[in-house]
């Protein structure tokens, strides 16, 4: 199978094609370029991610959840900036033709784009070592956007979800030996935390227009942490005690679950600030189902700092995930 061939049979259709709103998309696959046409008082909203075998994914898994994966993270930096999605593109590089491969991860991908409510307009494919590139575009209006930038001293910290299931969802993925009382329904929970995160685009747009500030967690609660307190020159003060962990997790020691916690990454909940004087929001959130938590407060000055119930500590020094950190520079 040829090329072009490969791209019809698995990624023209309506499953990819029309799995949101095709309101927004002029031209979708076959031309040169798609063209995508937000609403008149919107700006678009553009980010990519990569995923690597051995880096974000292990080596055993179904193609079906990589292609739900790939799409879910690549969204959620929509749902950061509290835009709508409208439109991807999918950049992939395969070693060989592998129908049943191709098969699966349409199939996982077709799903994440229905759940997210977003189209394939697009993409590239080209044989090589294993990489999926995806690139997500939204919409949101300029006055409403989420940025990192723009948390005051004073505003409540927020989490949208549980911390530390990116960390666990990926022991067990990885097949690491698993606490005696991990039922088989939270071994489940996590292992599709981690294979199928839900972005979560409802309560980004939610947010728009109401956090001071805010973006996901996918390289671990301190360093996100961290990189919102830099753009927007504050400290953050979070409290350990009021970090939510879901039940799935209480069956591992409490070292483990706070390491997870604070710096494992891949969790892709929201972490968002919000003023004072927006705090009934949170009430309304809840009761719309979302799972936001107050876990903290802006105050003047800088760095990320944790209350671990003693006394407060600087939590700077915990970076979370960053590629290249073991390398030097020459
Ligand atoms: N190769 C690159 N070229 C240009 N910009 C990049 C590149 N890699 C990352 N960035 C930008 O750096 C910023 C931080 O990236 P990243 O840590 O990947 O953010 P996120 O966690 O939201 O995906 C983003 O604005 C991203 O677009
Ligand atoms: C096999 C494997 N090992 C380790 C991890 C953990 N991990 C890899 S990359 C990463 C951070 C998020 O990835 P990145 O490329 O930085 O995404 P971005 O922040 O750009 O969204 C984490 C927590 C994983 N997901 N899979
Ligand atoms: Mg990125």
């Amino acid at each position: 199978m040829g090329e072009f061939e490969l791209i019809h049979r698995y990624f023209q259709g309506p499953a990819l094609e029309a799995a949101g709103d095709v309101g927004a998309i002029t031209l979708g696959i076959g031309d040169d370029a798609a063209l995508l046409q937000p609403d008149p008082d919107k700006q678009c909203v553009v980010s990519t991610d990569s995923l690597v075998l051995g880096t974000h994914f292990p080596e055993h898994y179904l193609p079906a959840d990589l292609g739900y994966r790939a799409l879910a993270v690549a969204v959620s930096d929509l749902a950061a900036m509290g835009a709508r999605p409208l439109g991807f593109t999918l950049a992939l590089t395969l070693p060989q033709v592998d129908e049943d491969w191709l098969a699966g991860f349409a199939q996982g991908l077709a799903q994440a784009a229905e759940d997210h409510r977003i189209c394939l307009v697009g993409g590239d494919t080209t044989r090589g070592p294993l990489n999926i590139g995806v690139t997500v575009i939204g919409q949101v209006a300029a006055r409403k956007v989420v940025r990192r930038k723009g948390a005051q001293p004073g505003d409540l910290v927020c989490v949208g979800g549980p911390l530390g299931d990116g960390g666990a969802g990926l022991a067990v993925v990885l097949g690491e030996t698993l606490p005696e009382q991990l039922s088989d329904a939270a071994r489940e929970y996590l292992a599709k935390r981690f294979w199928r995160p839900r972005a979560q685009c409802e309560l980004g747009l939610e947010l728009a227009g109401i956090a001071s500030a805010g973006l996901d967690v996918s390289d671990g609660l301190l360093a996100d942490a961290g990189h919102l307190a830099r753009s927007s020159d504050v400290a953050l003060h979070m409290r350990y005690a009021d970090l939510p962990c879901s039940p799935a997790l209480q069956a591992w020691p409490e070292a483990q679950r706070r390491e997870w916690m604070l710096g494992a990454g891949d969790d892709y909940v929201l972490l968002f600030t919000l003023p004072v004087a927006s705090r009934s929001c949170l009430d309304v959130w809840l009761s719309q189902g979302h799972q936001v938590k107050v876990i903290g407060e802006v105050v003047a000055g800088q760095g990320v700092w944790l209350d671990d119930g003693q006394q407060l500590v600087n939590m700077d020094s915990l970076a979370g995930y960053q590629h290249f950190k073991d390398t030097t520079d020459d």
